[in-house]
């Protein structure tokens, strides 16, 4: 199977990675100044898995000709409409898209875009980063990938990528319900993301500081949405997430954070802004996730400025 990886960041430059090693037919579509990176240093991974360090094919957009059997889609939600644009030659008629974004908006722009039939499932659970010096960091020991048909149907495509990923070091699953796992990720990880970039703490810090109510009316607030689309998470899971929202001494905290902390562009609108749009859609009252979109658009207005006046 000939995949090709849209990004060479923190998840498609781990996922990616992971294929690299175990020797499956990779490429990565990326851009000017990561292509020029790779080039020069390869992929360079850091794991408690395992480290890589290995010479990795590139392609830029206005190169990209025939069709890849997998697109595996790596990018920021804020990327998403260039990179389909750029990646548009790649998806033929049975070409596969598996999108690892977080949140769900990026199903219906690639819907609209590529045709629902490309487009699958998908989820990824890890924490990871791409440093200045283009090292992709894995930063704790959870490097999980979920993907399935959105319709739960079992299909050969996607024992195909079973296949592929059972070649890779690196956790996977194929799901019959992977679009109710998206929505219970997308409840774990708004609340973590409103939690951590709103307070800048990590969620030990927040249940030092007597955030636990916080935590908890967050993660409520985003289970009512879910329920309110049809898809709350179920109860194990919740209680889960619970437990890991307000766990003291945890050095949990969201991407996101870590994009705030960097003074880089976060995903406000997909990740909490779509929440509440569907929460209004809903009728319902939403007021912490309100206020940590409006930090959110505050952070991205204040980053704004600053960029027009250097
Ligand atoms: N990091 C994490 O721990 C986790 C992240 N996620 C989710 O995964 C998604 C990806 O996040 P993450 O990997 O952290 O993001 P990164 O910013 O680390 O990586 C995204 C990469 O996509 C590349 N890219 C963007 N547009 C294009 C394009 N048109 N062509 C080629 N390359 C492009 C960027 O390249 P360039 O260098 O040129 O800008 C960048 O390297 C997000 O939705 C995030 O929420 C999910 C779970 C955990
Ligand atoms: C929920 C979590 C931490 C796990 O992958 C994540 O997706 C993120 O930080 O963006």
């Amino acid at each position: 199977m000939r995949v090709l990886v849209v990004g060479a960041g923190a998840i498609g430059g781990y996922f990616g990675g992971r294929l690299l090693e175990a020797g499956i037919d990779v490429t990565f579509l990326v851009r000017p100044r990561r292509a020029a990176q790779l080039a020069a240093d390869g992929l360079v991974v850091t794991s408690p898995h395992g480290d890589i360090a290995l010479p990795a094919r590139t392609v830029l957009a206005e190169a990209l000709t025939a069709p890849w059997d997998l697109v595996l889609l790596g990018c920021k939600a804020y990327d998403l409409a260039a990179a389909m644009e750029s990646v548009a030659p790649a998806v033929g008629p049975e070409t596969m898209i598996l999108p690892l974004l977080n949140g769900m908006r990026h199903l219906d722009s690639l819907d609209e875009r590529f045709g629902a039939g490309h487009v699958l499932g998908g989820l990824c659970a890890i924490a990871a980063t791409l440093d200045e010096a283009g090292v992709v960091r894995h930063l704790n020991d959870i490097h999980l990938l979920a993907f399935g048909e959105r319709d739960g149907s079992e299909s050969a495509r996607i024992k195909a990528v079973a296949d592929v990923f059972s070649r890779a070091r690196a956790q996977w699953r194929s799901s019959r319900q992977i679009v109710q796992e998206m929505w219970e990720k997308w409840v774990f990880l708004s609340t973590l993301a409103a939690s951590t970039c709103l307070l800048r703490a990590s969620v030990g810090d927040i249940v030092m500081a007597g955030g636990v109510d916080t935590l908890g009316g967050l993660l409520a607030e985003a289970q009512s949405i879910a329920e309110a689309e049809g898809y709350g998470s179920r109860p194990d899971i919740l209680d889960k997430a619970r437990t890991q929202l307000t766990a003291a001494g945890s050095s949990l905290s969201a991407s996101m954070m870590r994009d705030v902390e960097k003074g880089g562009p976060v995903e406000a609108d997909h990740v909490i802004g779509d929440l509440l749009r569907r929460a209004q859609a809903a009728g319902l009252g939403v007021p912490l996730l309100k206020l940590a979109h409006l930090h959110l658009k505050a952070y991205e207005a204040r980053r704004q400025r600053e960029s027009v006046r250097r």
